[in-house]
């Protein structure tokens, strides 16, 4: 029998820093998010990082819990039981780091009699650090502890014609009421090696931008490339002005170049050039969590403001949008069906 496993990044069990503590610290020392070798992760994380960002997180956390727990998880779980009353196949939920494991979500398909998975990373585009390290745990899972199921991946679907549909949609949404100046796309940030480790020529990606229009293997695993891609067709989708629209990256930790620009330098440069009302969208996630809520939403309105803007509004992510769930649900079914998968 076919099931569904949906996998997202995860949160803490609470906002504290006791249980912020082990979920950053299974976090940070997954070797395709701090890529370095494990004894310098171990010092670097468990030295220096996990001593201080515990509390800092929690507090952030706790600015955006809800009363049924973290967004991210919430929003994740409601959205898998809209797709599961649209589809007649098990479908389980999973997250990459926490408690809600990627081994527990396949143990309650395996119980259904489930022996083909397809495996659902719920991220739009491909990032060793998010898309990559999902696939590879569900695949050291699957051949540990349940080696008689088939795993079959959902490709990243950053410029799928419907996902950019269903995307233009709820960005359109968010602008009918909100005379704008400019629109901020920003994505999460990674720092600029893990694009080079990524990609497979070893000499295609030029991080500036200038190799990505020459076709090439590469763009399959180039995050940038994706999310430069993601925004230029929404902003083809809903014929917005190019002088109104950029992009940009958020979320870094210090250390290492990351990939600019930085979000933050943004709201400054655009409200220092006179940009008053700013929209800010980040479909990088799917669904709101910490860093769309917090980052966004709170700081980055805080942040535009004190540099001279006055007017700025955060779109929310897909989350459980009926139109974001319905082509989920189609995806599974012609995968059910007919062994199709998105392109
Ligand atoms: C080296 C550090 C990090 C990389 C690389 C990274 C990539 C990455 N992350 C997401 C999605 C999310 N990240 C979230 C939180 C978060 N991310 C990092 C670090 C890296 N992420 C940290 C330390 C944290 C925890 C919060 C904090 O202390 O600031 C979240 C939110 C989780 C939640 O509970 O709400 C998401 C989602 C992507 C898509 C990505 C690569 C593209
Ligand atoms: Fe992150
Ligand atoms: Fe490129």
């Amino acid at each position: 029998m076919k099931g569904v496993l949906l996998v997202n990044l995860g949160s803490p069990d609470s906002p504290t820093a006791k249980d912020v503590k082990p979920y950053l610290d299974e976090f940070l020392m997954d070797e395709r998010v701090i890529d370095v070798p494990k004894i310098l992760r171990n010092i670097l994380v468990r030295g220096i990082i996990l001593q201080t960002r515990p509390k800092r997180s929690a507090k952030a956390y706790k600015k955006i819990w809800w009363e049924e727990g973290s967004p991210l998880i919430v929003i994740s779980e409601h959205f898998a039981v809209k797709v599961r009353a649209q589809t007649d196949l098990p479908i389980a939920l999973g997250m990459r780091y926490g408690s809600m494991s990627i081994r527990k979500a396949f143990q309650e398909l395996a119980d259904q009699g489930v022996d083909e998975v397809l495996l659902v990373p719920l991220y739009p585009h491909y990032a060793m650090s998010s898309y990559e390290t999902v696939v590879v745990k569900a695949l050291e899972e699957q051949q540990k502890h349940f080696p008689s199921i088939k795993v079959t991946t959902l490709p990243a679907f950053y410029h799928n014609p419907d996902y950019i549909r269903v995307l233009s949609r709820s960005i359109a949404e968010g602008l009918e009421d909100f005379d704008y100046d400019h629109v901020l796309f920003s994505y999460h940030g990674i720092p600029e090696r893990h694009i080079r480790k990524s990609d497979p020529t070893r000499f295609h990606c030029k991080i500036d931008g200038s190799c990505c229009k020459v076709n090439s293997v590469a763009h399959h695993t180039c995050y940038r490339h994706q999310c430069y891609k993601t925004t230029d067709l929404v902003v083809e989708a809903l014929g917005l002005p190019q002088d109104k629209v950029s992009t940009s990256f958020q979320s870094r930790l210090a250390g290492d170049p990351w990939l600019k620009p930085y979000t933050d330098y943004e709201f400054e440069r655009l409200a220092k050039e006179g940009k008053k009302r700013l929209i800010v969208v980040t479909p990088a996630f799917v669904s709101d969590c910490l860093e769309t809520l917090e980052e966004i939403a709170m700081e980055g309105k805080e942040q535009f403001e004190e540099a001279g803007g006055e007017h700025y509004k955060h779109i929310p992510c897909l989350n459980e949008r009926d139109d974001w769930v319905a082509l989920m649900a189609s995806w599974i079914r012609d995968w059910q069906t007919e062994h199709i998968l998105p392109v």
